[in-house]
């Protein structure tokens, strides 16, 4: 991933200061975009997802239908709201401070983690939105430099909620491996001293209606993601069936998405779905996604017997190589997942 020295767009005051390279080719102005109004992504209870519970099963058919046809789903009753709630005010308080408090904690020279804003390659696009992005597992590898003191809470709360959704995310893998009929304790131990990064969002109001920008479509490249709304703003879209399908967050809902790995790693049964945010005219959003994957020695490839079973549809390589395939991906590079595809 490149990061470049460019204005952070909660600086703007108006979109006359926007250069072309915020304007998404994908949605010019004055164009229609079709929206499905009427899907709603699908609802899992957590609670319902432990073998004593008599909506086991059809919880666990549920998770398995929204994982491979969906790739996106909202997960209630997770029992994380406290840290949640916490990690909100925080994340809205950091947003708000003056831009040089902020710039404290900015990204280095080619590095992604910090204040800033991240130039996602392989797109030309700037993202309309400034993020605050830290490494949050394993422990040891987070740069607590770049954790800002200001608010003077944030970090404890920052650390809870980062166990947090390590808890959930390890809590789902365990299930989704036994709705692939995997043993869980082969996926689990893969995602024992996972990695874990959250990337926290904000992204202005757009004042002006005739133009529109928004950050481009992406798939997540890592195993899963939790993603948090902050405040009540809708911004995100799904691609289903070819249409994009505004996601209607639940209050104190956690959306889990399916990423690039664990497609990957359920042999394709899973799918890691497109994804975009559309800028609010009026208001501004906030999100925070904390992205999880297996640990640094895991290979990424099929898990052993869906391959046996359906023979691989995608290659297995190391982690490190899959890491390197990201940060150098370019502008017309295919998707990573196109690329570890093997053509049948
Ligand atoms: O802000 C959102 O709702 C989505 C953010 C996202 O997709 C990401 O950070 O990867
Ligand atoms: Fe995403």
């Amino acid at each position: 991933m490149e990061t470049l020295p460019v204005d952070n767009v909660q600086d703007f005051t108006s979109l006359k200061d926007i250069s072309q390279q915020y304007i998404s080719p994908e949605i010019m102005p004055g164009d229609q975009v079709s929206i499905h109004e009427s899907f709603e992504i699908p609802v899992i209870d957590m609670g319902k997802l432990t073998t004593d519970h008599v909506g086991y099963q059809n919880e666990m058919a549920k998770l398995y239908q929204a994982s491979k046809e969906w790739g996106f789903f909202q997960l209630i009753n997770h029992g994380a709201t406290t840290a949640i709630e916490k990690m909100k005010v925080v994340v809205e308080d950091f947003f708000k401070l003056p831009l040089e408090q902020k710039m404290v904690y900015a990204h280095q020279p080619n590095g992604v983690e910090g204040y800033g804003h991240v130039f996602a390659a392989p797109s030309k696009i700037l993202q309309w939105g400034d993020m605050l992005f830290l490494t949050s597992l394993p422990v040891s590898q987070r740069n607590l430099s770049l954790w800002p003191s200001t608010p003077a809470t944030f970090r404890s709360t920052c650390d809870e909620y980062s166990l947090e959704m390590d808890k959930i995310s390890k809590g789902l893998i365990r299930v989704m491996a036994t709705t692939l009929g995997v043993n869980p304790e082969i996926l689990s131990s893969m995602y024992e001293d996972g990695t874990q990064a959250i990337r926290m969002n904000y992204y202005p109001p757009a004042n002006e209606n005739e133009k529109v920008t928004h950050p481009k479509a992406h798939r997540d490249t890592t195993g899963i993601t939790l993603l948090v709304q902050i405040n009540e703003v809708n911004g995100l879209e799904i691609k289903k069936d070819n249409e994009w399908v505004l996601v209607k967050p639940i209050p104190g809902a956690i959306i889990i998405n399916i990423g690039d790995i664990m497609e990957v790693m359920s042999n394709g049964e899973y799918s890691s779905i497109e994804h975009r945010t559309i800028v609010n005219f009026q208001k501004q959003r906030l999100s925070i996604a904390a992205f999880h994957s297996p640990n640094l020695s895991t290979k990424i490839g099929p898990l052993p017997n869906l391959s046996t079973k359906n023979g691989a549809k995608f290659k297995t390589i190391e982690r490190e190589e899959y890491t390197r395939m990201l940060l150098t991906r370019k502008i017309g590079d295919e998707d990573i997942l196109d690329q570890v595809k093997i053509n049948q």
